[in-house]
């Protein structure tokens, strides 16, 4: 918690929903001086005034911290950038605010998509939109569903930079008695790990939603990890990183959660929604809806096969029912276990 001796690190979180709320809570409870922007006047007053984002986070009371739609005023002077947007706004946000962040501050994405039309990882969007190295760009995944969070239940994360000292430097702001991070250098593998899992939790809420129970689910999981696995070592992933807490603990976390958005969206159109019915009833942002597009488009430029992740773009986009993505799942010829094919 807060060293009286040294000055707090300066934060500014760039978009005041759930995840960025409840980021900048962790921030705040592990003594960081916060600034929350987002594009909302009333959330920005409530977060200042009544330290509550209800929303968002209803029932939650947020530590002390400044809430603003002045981008100018949450970005000066701050030593750490955590970007918090949905994953295909992000280059537009941010290339729209290039020049207010400070020169050496440490950029840190939260956000688990791919962008559509690019295929690129948060990451890449940020190197661009910013004009920044991939050196001061950390990201943070992990099994970590906010309202869970909000309620300060103990979890762990990844903050994953390419320089070790940055990623010691953004863990150490966000270390706080319930949020414990890790850092490690595998920047693709954890982001590459927190986009797919999103598809692959849509995948497991369909067949929840169409009644299929826990083989299902464990048979979608698995093969959703050999999925990550295959698209992550092809892109030059560290192999360790798929067990770790970006992979296969985001991806637990993730299938397994009611609270999870690509879950309930998932589930919503297993019930037989059409995909608008179902984004409007999950309301929230489920990145897994628009980044299944991205992810097998980039998946087919490397060779690499997706099948559960095709199969989800088939079950959204091309009205494909369910229970046909699951028959072709299984009719595929056989093979040995592995992640091969
Ligand atoms: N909610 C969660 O449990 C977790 C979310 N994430 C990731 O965090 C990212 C953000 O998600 P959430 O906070 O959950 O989404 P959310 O839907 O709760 O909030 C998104 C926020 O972005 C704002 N926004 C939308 N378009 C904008 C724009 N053009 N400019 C500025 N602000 C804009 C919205 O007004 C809202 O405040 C996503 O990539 C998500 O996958 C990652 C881990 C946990
Ligand atoms: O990334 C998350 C948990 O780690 C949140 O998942 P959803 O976006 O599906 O709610």
């Amino acid at each position: 918690m807060t060293n009286p001796t040294t000055p707090a690190t300066r934060v500014a979180v760039l978009g005041s929903g759930s995840w960025g709320t409840t980021f900048a809570m962790v921030l705040a409870d592990a003594g960081c001086d916060v600034r929350l922007w987002g594009r909302s006047a009333d959330v920005a007053e409530e977060v200042t005034t009544q330290h509550t984002n209800a929303r968002y986070l209803p029932g939650i009371t947020l530590p002390a911290m400044t809430g603003t739609t002045d981008a100018a005023e949450a970005l000066a002077d701050a030593q750490i950038v955590v970007v918090a947007v949905p994953s295909q706004v992000a280059r537009a946000t941010l290339t729209a605010l290039r020049d207010l962040v400070e020169p050496d501050a440490v950029i840190v994405s939260l956000m688990k998509g791919v962008e559509l039309g690019t295929d690129e990882r948060m990451s890449q969007v940020i190197v661009e939109a910013l004009d920044v190295p991939l050196s001061r760009v950390a990201v943070v995944s992990g099994p970590n569903l906010a309202l869970e969070i909000a309620e300060r239940q103990p979890t762990a994360t990844v903050v994953a930079c390419i320089d070790e000292d940055a990623a010691r430097f953004v863990a150490e702001a966000c270390s706080n008695p319930y949020f414990r991070p890790y850092t490690n250098d595998d920047v693709v593998g954890v982001e590459l790990c927190g986009a797919v899992k999103n598809v692959i939790a849509l995948a497991v809420g369909m067949a929840q939603g169409r009644g299929f129970g826990s083989n299902t689910i464990a048979t979608v999981i698995t093969r959703g990890l050999v999925e990550i696995t295959r698209l992550g070592l092809e892109l030059g992933a560290d192999a360790a990183t798929f067990s770790g807490l970006a992979g296969m603990g985001d991806l637990v976390a993730t299938c397994t959660s009611p609270l999870s958005r690509n879950n309930t969206l998932g589930r919503h159109i297993g019930e037989g929604m059409s995909l608008e019915e179902a984004v409007t009833a999950t309301g929230t942002t489920a990145e897994g809806a628009k980044s299944c597009r991205s992810v097998l488009d980039l998946a087919s430029k490397h060779g690499v096969d997706v099948p559960i992740t095709s199969g989800v773009v088939s079950v959204l986009y091309d009205g494909l029912p369910v229970e046909d993505m699951a028959r072709g799942l299984l009719s595929r010829p056989q093979k040995a276990e592995g992640i091969g094919g």
